[in-house]
């Protein structure tokens, strides 16, 4: 865990996620990232020189089969709350709208209600579960299918919803979460959804992969060229640590 909490200690400070007061609320799906997120938010809370408040919020999608109360019970032994939410994205998704791409739709309506409970529920961040993998094959898809050099951020303030989005770990290799996960035993939560993800995205994984057996560091470099142009929003704060022990 202290690994973990290095990883996103870096990426917290480099891109100032937290200021005094916050109250964040941590996405929850069930999956390995989110629940990795969130336990390592409510260490971090511990000793962060500025105080801030997680609470997690799961959206039910509508799948009867998705049980969450070892979730719940993670989050009593961490000291957080837990918020459920019930959605009809499953439903709107496959019954109404019948989408032949469905994920999208998915996405957005998750954002969407993501962002209004923790409005609701007095939190102005909310945290995602997005890694370091998902950066590189995120700018690397919109590189080779859209001709485009762009990715997500690390931090968006979103005007219209009155919130902040933050991903604390953009620096965490998913080979790293995958082994935390299994380590701490995180109750991880089978998703049923249908759709099998991205075959895109699955394909630059592929790519990356072997890529990465031929040239090791190739990933690491993709990342250190998003910094150093920088993609807008990513220009690492890096006097951070520096400042604080001057
Ligand atoms: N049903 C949900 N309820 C709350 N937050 C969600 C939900 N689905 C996704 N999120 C948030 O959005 C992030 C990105 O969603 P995505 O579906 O890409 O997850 P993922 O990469 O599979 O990660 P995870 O392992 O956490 O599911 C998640 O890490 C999580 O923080």
């Amino acid at each position: 865990m202290q690994k973990m909490l290095s990883y996103v200690r870096r990426a917290v400070d480099q891109y100032h996620m937290i200021e005094e007061g916050d109250v964040i609320a941590v996405g929850v799906s069930g999956g390995k990232d989110s629940l990795a997120l969130l336990s390592a938010l409510a260490g971090l809370r511990r000793f962060y020189p500025k105080k801030f408040e997680v609470k997690a919020i799961t959206l039910e999608m509508g799948y009867d089969e998705m049980d969450f109360t070892p979730v719940a019970a993670l989050c009593q032994k961490l000291g957080v709350e837990f918020i459920t939410e019930q959605t009809d994205i499953k439903t709107v998704v496959f019954d109404i709208r019948k989408e032949e791409n469905p994920c999208s739709l998915c996405a957005n309506m998750r954002r969407g209600a993501l962002n209004s409970t923790a409005k609701a529920h007095g939190c102005n961040k909310v945290a995602l579960g997005h890694h370091f993998d998902d950066v590189v094959e995120t700018v690397l898809m919109s590189l080779l299918y859209e001709g485009r050099f762009s990715c997500f951020l690390p931090v968006t303030y979103l005007d219209r919803a009155g919130v902040t989005v933050i991903r604390p770990m953009v620096y965490t290799p998913e080979s790293y979460i995958r082994s935390l996960a299994k380590r701490l035993e995180l109750p991880i939560v089978h998703n049923p959804c249908p759709v099998d993800g991205s075959t895109k995205r699955e394909e630059i994984k592929q790519l990356l992969r072997s890529l990465e057996h031929t040239n090791p560091g190739v990933r690491q470099r993709i990342f250190g060229a998003i910094q150093r142009y920088p993609l807008r929003g990513w220009a690492p704060d890096k006097t951070v640590r520096r400042k604080k022990s001057e």
